[in-house]
């Protein structure tokens, strides 16, 4: 059964960015629920920033965002980009799992059984609930980002968002990753929103892409991306580069 809500993203005619600077402009778009967007595009066009901005972190520099009618986002797990420090935290996965329910918490300031449960049942669906006592630092990166993502599963009840989840793990442990988010999203209902540069995966799992630059160059689904010119141009381009 779906645990998802209905949810519905609309982008309407937003410009992107930081103070007066642009990054980004004229940028419309509906995201629904149990749609798997990849998002793409070069270097620095401003993939962190649309996810920076849709998760409410920073406003639009103009436009409209809405959440179902609602100015402001909730119901979201958000899976960040690795670096090498948080590699190295220091904590068992247990607790950083249960940190997903940190802001489900108000003025509590104890986990509730609640909140244990959902870690619990988050461990066992993304199949690491025989490590919840090692510690973080010990895990292959594989396991590290299953555990990130059973945090981010904790907090989510109708989005989850990763930025770049598969940077540094091998060809094996990137299959099993994403074979897992595309159960998520399948089963659980799951709307995900992955900012990638693997556009063979992208391609691949994702129901819908958005190919960000300056303007954005396509918004739509995986098929007709595939057909598009510039669908054809990025994906023989990338082929070229490997
Ligand atoms: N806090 C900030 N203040 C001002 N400009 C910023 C800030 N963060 C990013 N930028 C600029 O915004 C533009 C888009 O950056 P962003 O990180 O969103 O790109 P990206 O597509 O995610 O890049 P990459 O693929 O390299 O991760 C860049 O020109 C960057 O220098």
């Amino acid at each position: 059964m779906s645990r998802t809500q209905m949810l519905q993203i609309q982008f309407n005619d937003v410009a992107l960015g930081y103070e007066k600077k642009r990054v980004v402009e004229g940028l419309s778009l509906t995201i629904h629920s149990g749609d798997y967007l990849g998002v793409i595009g070069e270097n620095g066009v401003g993939k962190s920033t649309f996810i920076k901005t849709l998760l409410g972190l920073i406003p639009p520099v103009s436009g409209q965002i809405q959440w179902g009618g609602r100015r402001c986002p909730s119901g979201v797990g958000y899976l960040p980009q690795m670096t090498a420090a948080s590699r190295n935290f220091p904590a068992v996965v247990k607790e950083i799992v249960l940190s997903g329910r940190l802001g489900h918490m108000g003025y509590r300031p104890f986990y509730s059984g609640k909140d244990r449960q959902l870690a619990q049942n988050a461990m066992e669906q993304v199949g690491i609930a025989g490590l919840e006592k090692q510690p973080f630092g010990r895990l292959s990166g594989g396991q590290q980002q299953r555990v990130l993502l059973a945090r981010a599963l904790c907090a989510a009840s109708d989005l989850l968002v990763l930025d770049e989840p598969v940077s540094g793990l091998d060809s094996e442990s990137r299959g099993a990753f994403y074979t897992l988010v595309k159960q998520l999203n399948t089963t659980l209902g799951l709307s995900i929103i992955m900012v990638s540069h693997d556009i063979t995966a992208v391609v691949q799992q994702t129901t819908h892409i958005l190919h960000l630059d300056r303007f954005p160059r396509f918004y739509g689904s995986r098929e007709d991306y595939v057909k598009s010119p510039v669908g054809q141009a990025y994906l023989a381009a990338s082929k070229r580069a490997v």
